[in-house]
């Protein structure tokens, strides 16, 4: 039987151009030849933007919604408006597409350099909540630019929202190995939306009893990340604290520019999402010092996601024996790197 990957490709801005183009190349390389590839690329991000005033469009959201999933770079500029690609292009497709379960996996491969001291073991993941909290655009500003500007960005949590995405975490926390689940949140001072995760975390819980959890507050939980995180195995948390916490769990695992994300629509009503957790680097752009590696190891997460296992594998074997060797090589561009993986999973 011949299998196909339908594909839609939004490169973004400023790095998400380069190192998209790495992850396509590992991709190719990567797929047996009776896997057929058709990608369609976007031009979302800044350059639609200038061009026709959209971010995203209704028309838009239904050709995405015909592909098998999607790979995205990153989106903003600093000719855009900060916020309005962030908010229109990126929140809006997560939201339009119920990818509620943002999953942001961490591990320090052997070899691969980290600020800690020593080389402790990690290896755990974090469910982000991806469709509500704070993220949802439900505030305002009145006054606008007095001094009595009053500004409100209220964080959206239902039960129904709290509820499946618990779900989905003390799933994965039951299937690995050390059958761990920390909730991370502020209950003590964001009590009503504290109270509510903490009590649904709690009533799930019953259901899972070879799950052992535990609760950390989110001030708490970077200490232990940088002091002690072979503590955690699972993370469940909202929208705000699993971005902020995600990006400190890529600094101490190899850094930002090896963790991958998939914005995950369990149900499969909607094509899943997947990128690397950076952003689109302006600082950087164009200059071919972008690592590729998160990019390619979402495009591990999305052959995963599609039931390609063996060529998931063979890409997260490949990263872990390029980074295992990077300390000993010379500076390398993005595409450099890109090449090298590829003939890594191609031998
Ligand atoms: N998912 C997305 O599309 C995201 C978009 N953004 C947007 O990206 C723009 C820049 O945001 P920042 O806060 O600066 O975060 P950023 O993640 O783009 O950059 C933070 C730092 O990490 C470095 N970095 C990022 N990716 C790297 C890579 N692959 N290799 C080497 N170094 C890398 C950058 O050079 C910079 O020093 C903003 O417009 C922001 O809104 C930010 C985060 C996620
Ligand atoms: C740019 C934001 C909307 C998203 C972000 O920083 C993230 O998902 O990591
Ligand atoms: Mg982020």
């Amino acid at each position: 039987m011949s299998r196909s990957i339908d594909l839609a490709v939004i490169p973004g801005d400023g790095i998400g151009q380069e190192v998209v183009a790495e992850g396509l190349k590992v991709l190719s390389a990567v797929l047996p030849q009776d896997v057929k590839l058709e990608t369609k690329e976007y031009d979302f991000g800044a350059r639609r933007y200038h061009a026709t005033g959209d971010t995203l469009t209704d028309a838009d959201l239904e050709q995405l919604k015909q592909h098998d999933a999607i790979l995205l770079g990153a989106i903003g500029d600093p000719s855009v408006p900060s916020g309005v690609l962030e908010r229109g292009f990126l929140l809006k497709l997560r939201f339009a597409f119920d990818h509620h379960v943002n999953l942001r996996p961490s591990k320090l491969l052997p070899g691969v350099a980290t600020p800690l001291a020593g080389q402790p073991e990690i290896d755990f993941i974090v469910v982000r909540e991806g469709t509500e909290g704070p993220y949802t655009g439900n505030g305002g500003t009145i006054r606008k630019g007095t001094p009595h500007e009053v500004a409100t960005e209220v964080s959206v949590n239902t039960a129904f929202g709290v509820e499946r995405v618990v779900r989905d975490a003390f799933e994965r926390a039951q299937a690995r190995p050390r059958k761990k689940l920390t909730l991370v949140h502020k209950n003590n001072v964001l009590t009503f939306a504290g109270h509510l995760w903490t009590n649904i975390f709690n009533k799930v819980a019953e259901e899972y009893p070879e799950v052992t959890t535990d609760y950390i507050h989110v001030d708490a939980a970077t200490i232990y990340l940088v002091t002690d995180p072979g503590r955690f195995d699972v993370i469940v948390t909202d929208n705000l604290f699993g971005d902020i916490i995600t990006d400190l769990a890529a600094a101490v695992s190899g850094g930002i520019g090896v963790a991958a994300s998939g914005n995950i629509n369990p149900s499969r009503e909607f094509p899943s999402m997947f990128e690397p957790v950076h952003g689109s680097a302006p600082d950087i752009a164009g200059q071919g010092k972008a690592d590729p590696t998160a990019t390619v190891l979402s495009v591990a997460l999305l052959l995963r996601h599609l039931g390609y296992d063996t060529e998931a594998d063979r890409i997260e074997q490949a990263v872990s024996a390029d980074l295992a060797e990077r300390g000993a090589l010379p500076a390398r561009s993005t595409s450099e790197i890109g090449d090298a993986l590829a003939v890594r999973v191609a031998g």
